[in-house]
């Protein structure tokens, strides 16, 4: 039995709701929404590096043949099919997981680790990845150049040889004012009372007693006697009490560990000095530098820090086209100043992702705000479909402490309930004393607060607002809405996406649907890429516009490694024909 309704739409071709078995119990019962006409032409038969193996690369065709199509003049769907069905790329822990758990517990949020002195070695690297990291870290302010790129490689080199997806993110350094080394030590501690001496003078390796460089020339200038000094947001805290030449003396008035690099902020009369940072480019020479050495290591994601304004993401975004790697690699923009929370919608709609730095964000605004504002971004992020990072003190007190506190595990609960995209671990996993740990942390708080989502059965009643511009991307974005909201009524296993560049997973993911999202991308960077993204389990396989050869090919070799079984019912979404289909794996 079957039906079909048909849509129209004005000046176009009309669209099809086939429902050829309403009972969806029925194996391959199927529902698909296509646009018509479409032609598909196979234009040339490519090697994947990857798989060693051969595929077909198609692009859509103008009905005169002379360049690819809008959409709007396609016409008749004819397909050549790729029939390599030996190999599929997935990470081996979630394949332990998947097997072990069945693949409706995974975890949907994702992990970042700052890699630091206590995490950069091969093995513990390898013990991160294991443990469920899915993005490194690294941060640009710390370290030598030489230092981050071997361990890009070890993540690369993990990636290749034990199955992982990892994917890098390099964050810049950003030109807001920040403490020196402290001459080799890891830290130091700042007493009650204690006078220390803050200085633009550079030190060689012997760093005087209680004295502290400055990493910009005018400070001196610029700080007023009776000013309040905030190291780190507020972690230790001093009053200006005299200025000599270069130096600056400072009374401690809340004492704390001080850390290498750490950033500043003064305050006068109970309000935030700007005036300085406005002036300040928010990519400096070095980032400059950074950024060039990020694109050589082939880095998946740049986080940019102190973003102002959209211009400065629209600015780094030219320059990583004009470098022919603007599809390659994620801007990511980190939220953590005044400005950025006033123009937060433009800086978002230019970025690929956002970062709520609550470090930087709670120098900048009184701490009692910050929650309210991560509740915002996160919002702001999941409305606009851009993945969105928590980030700083989720686990503080593990760098020294190998349980988080009550209050940590509520924040961690917090964020995962916001239903942000990943939550990152910053001191706790790169000179902490309990990374994996804290890593397990987060991991387990996660599943448990998405296991008592679903069993709450708390799907969100709000509408997603449209996003996207043109017809096509609106049918995307509507077939991805119905694929989820059709999940959770149906109660389907896994919703199955096929996607080049990972739009389409990108619009599943957004609709946080009960079950899990399994990813198909025929690129091993998209699906880096992806890994950042909540609830998507990205695969990497080579496929093509023949949605029943997919179908076939992903369920066959899913089947063979355990991951899914016969009868588990599923929903296929494909961004090639903008079809939905529903049915159970034969
Ligand atoms: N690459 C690195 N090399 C040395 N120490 C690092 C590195 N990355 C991070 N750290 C240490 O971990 C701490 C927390 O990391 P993070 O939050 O990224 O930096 P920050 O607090 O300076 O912004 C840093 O203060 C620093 O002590
Ligand atoms: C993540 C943050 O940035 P950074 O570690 O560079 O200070 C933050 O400020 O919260």
């Amino acid at each position: 039995m079957s039906q079909s309704i048909q849509f129209s739409t004005p000046s176009r071709t009309p669209h099809l709701l086939h429902l050829p078995n309403s009972r969806f119990h029925r194996p391959l019962t199927s529902l698909s929404f296509r646009q018509f006409p479409l032609k598909y032409t196979s234009i040339r038969a490519s090697s994947s590096p990857d798989l060693g193996s051969s595929s077909s690369s198609q692009v859509l065709h103008s009905p005169n043949g002379t360049g690819a199509a809008k959409p709007e003049e396609r016409s008749v769907v004819a397909t050549a099919v790729s029939t390599d069905t030996a190999a599929i790329d997935v990470d081996t822990v979630t394949e332990a997981e998947l097997k072990e758990n069945g693949f409706r517990s995974t975890r949907r949020t994702k992990l970042i680790c700052t890699i630091g002195p206590a995490t950069c070695g091969f093995e513990q690297l390898e013990a991160l990845a294991e443990g469920g990291m899915n993005v490194a870290r690294l941060n640009m302010c710390h370290g030598t150049r030489e230092w981050h790129r071997d361990v890009i490689r070890s993540v690369r080199k993990l990636n290749e040889e034990k199955g992982f997806a990892v994917a890098i993110m390099m964050d810049t350094e950003g030109s807001e004012i920040h403490m020196g080394d402290l001459g080799g030590e890891s830290s130091a501690k700042s007493e009650d009372g204690e006078v220390w001496t803050f200085t633009v003078r550079a030190f060689d390796s012997s760093r005087p007693a209680r004295t502290i460089s400055v990493s910009y020339d005018g400070f001196a200038e610029d700080v007023r006697v009776g000013d309040e000094l905030l190291v780190d947001g507020g972690m230790v805290r001093f009053e200006v009490i005299e200025k000599i030449g270069p130096d600056v003396k400072c009374l401690c008035t809340d004492p704390g560990l001080l850390l290498p690099r750490a950033n500043l902020t003064f305050w006068r009369d109970g309000s935030l000095v700007r005036e300085r940072n406005a002036m300040l480019p928010t990519i400096s020479s070095k980032d400059w530098l950074d950024i060039d050495f990020g694109i050589a290591e082939g880095v998946d994601f740049i986080a940019v820090s102190f973003v102002k304004s959209a211009e400065v993401i629209n600015h780094l975004k030219s320059y990583l086209a004009a470098r022919s790697c603007g599809g390659d690699i994620g801007v990511i923009a980190k939220i953590e100043s005044i400005d950025s929370l006033t123009n937060l919608e433009e800086i978002i709609i230019a970025s690929d992702g956002a970062m709520v730095a609550r470090g930087d964000l709670g120098a900048q605004i009184p701490l009692e705000q910050v929650p309210a504002a991560q509740q915002r971004i996160v919002k702001v992020c999941r409305a606009l479909n851009k993945p969105v990072i928590v980030a700083s003190q989720l686990l503080e007190s593990m760098i020294e402490y190998p349980t988080p506190t009550r209050a940590e595990v509520a924040d961690v609960s917090e964020a995962v309930r916001q239903r942000s995209d990943a939550l990152m671990l910053s001191g706790e996993s790169a000179m902490g004393q309990f990374p994996d740990k804290a890593l397990t942390v987060l991991r387990s708080v996660s599943l448990r607060i998405e296991r008592w989502w679903r069993e709450e059965k708390r799907y969100e009643s709000t509408p997603l607002q449209p996003i996207g511009s043109g017809f096509s991307d609106r049918i995307s974005e509507e077939i991805c809405n119905s694929a989820a909201k059709m999940a959770n009524n149906l109660g389907v296993d896994a919703v199955f996406v096929y996607t080049k560049d990972g739009h389409m997973a990108s619009l599943v993911s957004r609709c946080r649907p009960d079950c899990p999202i399994f990813a198909f991308t025929t690129t091993t960077s998209v699906r880096r890429r992806l890994n950042l993204q909540w609830g998507l389990i990205p695969f990497r396989l080579s496929f093509s516009e023949d949605m029943e050869s997919n179908l076939n090919k992903t369920f066959s070799l899913l089947k063979s490694r355990g991951m899914i079984k016969s009868g588990d019912l599923v929903i296929a979404v494909s961004d090639m024909l903008q079809s939905i289909q529903v049915m159970n794996v034969p």
